[in-house]
């Protein structure tokens, strides 16, 4: 067990109340050098087509933005982070988000309401940490794309998880239903209140606990942001074992609570495996100390693995133990256009062979999310027009040797026609601006109107077909049915957009979407959660059975069911 030692982040609270740069990160250091890849690489070692040709082609940043003031209406109501730096969303005439309960059949579950009596008990708990300013309230009320909104009256923000065992025990007793929030980045409704819950937020416990140097194990509060965990470790020789696109706004508490995957499934795999320890507070207000740091703990149940993924309806995370990897001396990326899906997959399973232990992300996407990144993000693609394009990346500890093995992958998969023209980095700053292209596609889509969101785990064979099933099916009452993720996971993100929300179309995708999921033996969440909006979907992934054991577990570890209610468990169970 590692003694706990507090290192304030002093910066971490200070971002979360400075409003963001709003310059792109991956342009932020302005037109990008139009320059041959590979300083560090020999060029005899890269194929010839790559050399013939610059290899940054980002155009000019994007001009001014509009004043995007987190939490004002019209904005993503993100404080930090890539997506919300990375493009202004404070667009004139951005329609209101309606509420939750108009747009969906949900009943209020009988709770208390808070009364001036309990604002006056929550303000002597969390000193200077009640908000109840309705424009304050407006962005924690609605979810990251702006599908979903509920109407909390109270926001609690504390400091320490006796204040959070404080909060849940007064709740508890007066039956008030609690919301727990991290950085609210979710793409299922889940971290939003659906009617007036309480909103309770991690924000302020953003404290480096511990860090080991020999093991790399972090030990921290649940509501550092990814991103600034990231830099800790990375300072140290370490990285986190998970990254994804909201890395500027998540917290590591909400990545947990959602079991997040992200970009480094592939080489760490799942946080199952990656979280060594956690501290959750019961509905009770009961503190469950699990944090620990052992890498071996052989005791009986593993309590923590309830609460990875449950989605803060068993309990409220509040510090966290995980796993850091050693940060690897040489990280490389390929970005390739392949002429169909068939070679996409042949190229994967190649890759795989010839790549081996330094393969780190296998990423797919389509042309339309290439045209909408270019579109919508002032970034160029740096490769042919294509039917597909893959992103391979590759982590080591011998930077010639990873590029030379990159390199004649990338000769063969170019000489087979597997791969149809591509581009590689070593330098960091471009391997960063080739991840953009695909970390940021859920960003250019948003800009579309209306984005219907599915999250999929199929055989990776299948992967696709279902995205050419619902072009052909919506033909053109959707204006577009796009298809990339994480294709070394088995995972698609399927995405289809409209000008505005449509029953008619939601009714043509669902329960279409998640039967043929289920006829492939697949699952209808593959990394997003279930939230509010895939609750009443699960049994198309779980049998009976399951469910019912997830709902005596609910009624075991939350009673009166205040923690999170209307998320995760199906409604009629
Ligand atoms: O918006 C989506 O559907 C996916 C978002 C995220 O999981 C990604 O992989 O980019
Ligand atoms: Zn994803």
């Amino acid at each position: 067990m590692c003694i706990k030692r507090e290192i304030p982040l002093g910066h971490f609270q200070a971002r979360s109340q400075q409003l963001p740069a709003l310059a792109p990160r991956a342009l932020s250091t302005g037109l990008a050098p139009k320059e041959e890849p590979e300083a560090s690489v020999p060029a005899a070692m890269l194929p010839r087509q790559l050399l013939a040709r610059p290899a940054w082609l980002f155009r000019c940043p994007p001009g001014p933005r509009g004043a995007c003031v987190p939490g004002a209406a019209g904005s993503w109501g993100r404080p930090v982070g890539p997506l919300a730096r990375r493009g202004c969303c404070s667009a004139p005439g951005t329609p209101e988000v309606p509420l939750t309960r108009e747009r969906y059949p949900v009943r209020r579950l009988p709770f208390s309401t808070v009364s001036e009596q309990d604002l006056a008990a929550f303000e002597r708990i969390v000193p200077g940490g009640v908000v109840t300013d309705p424009e304050a309230l407006q962005a924690p009320n609605v979810d990251w794309i702006r599908t979903l909104r509920g109407s909390s009256k109270v926001l609690l923000r504390p400091r320490t998880s006796e204040e959070v065992s404080h909060i849940l025990r007064h709740c508890h007793e007066r039956n008030l239903a609690v919301n727990p929030q991290g950085g609210n980045t979710g793409m299922v409704g889940g971290s939003i209140p659906v009617f007036d819950e309480i909103i309770l937020s991690t924000a302020r416990m953003n404290k480096v606990l511990s860090f080991h140097s020999v093991s790399g194990i972090l030990v921290c509060q649940a509501g550092c942001v990814l991103e600034e965990l990231s830099h800790y470790v990375e300072e140290r020789d370490f990285i986190m074992p998970l990254d994804l696109g909201a890395k500027g706004s998540c917290h590591i508490g909400g990545n947990v609570a959602t079991n997040a995957g992200g970009l480094r499934f592939l080489r760490y795999g799942s946080l199952h495996g990656t979280v060594l320890g956690l501290e959750v507070v019961l509905a009770d207000g009961t503190i469950l100390d699990c944090l620990t740091s052992l890498r071996k703990d052989n005791t009986g149940y593993d309590l923590k693995q309830l609460f990875i993924g449950s989605e803060g309806t068993l309990g409220v995370i509040t510090a966290v133990s995980i796993l850091c990897p050693p940060k690897p001396r040489a990280v490389n990326v390929a970005f390739l256009g392949c002429p169909g899906f068939a070679e996409v997959l042949q190229t994967f399973s190649t890759c795989k062979g010839m790549l081996g232990e330094i393969l780190s992300a296998f990423e797919f996407m389509d042309a339309v999310c290439m045209q909408l990144v270019v579109r919508h993000l002032h970034l160029a693609s740096p490769v042919q027009e294509s039917p597909f394009y893959v992103l391979i990346e590759t982590s080591g500890s011998n930077a010639g040797h990873d590029a030379e093995k990159l390199g004649s992958f990338l000769e063969h998969a170019l000489g087979s026609g597997l791969v149809t023209d591509g581009t590689m980095a070593t330098d960091q700053t471009k391997v960063k601006m080739l991840w953009a292209l695909r970390e940021r596609i859920a960003e250019a889509l948003s800009r579309e109107g209306y984005v219907y969101k599915y999250d999929l785990s199929l055989p990776v064979e299948r992967l696709y077909d279902i995205v050419t099933d619902v072009r052909a099916r919506l033909g053109p009452h959707a204006k577009h049915v796009v298809g990339y993720g994480h294709l070394g996971d088995g995972n698609l993100h399927l995405n289809v957009t409209a000008e505005a929300f449509s029953p008619s179309l939601l009714g043509a995708l669902e329960p279409h979407v998640y039967e043929w999921t289920a006829r492939q033996q697949g699952s209808v969440s593959a990394e997003h959660g279930v939230g509010f909006r895939k609750r009443d979907v699960l049994g198309y992934s779980k049998p009976p059975k399951a469910l019912q054991l997830m709902q005596q577990l609910k009624a075991l570890l939350d009673p009166k069911g205040i923690l999170n209610p209307y998320k995760t468990l199906p409604s009629q169970a």
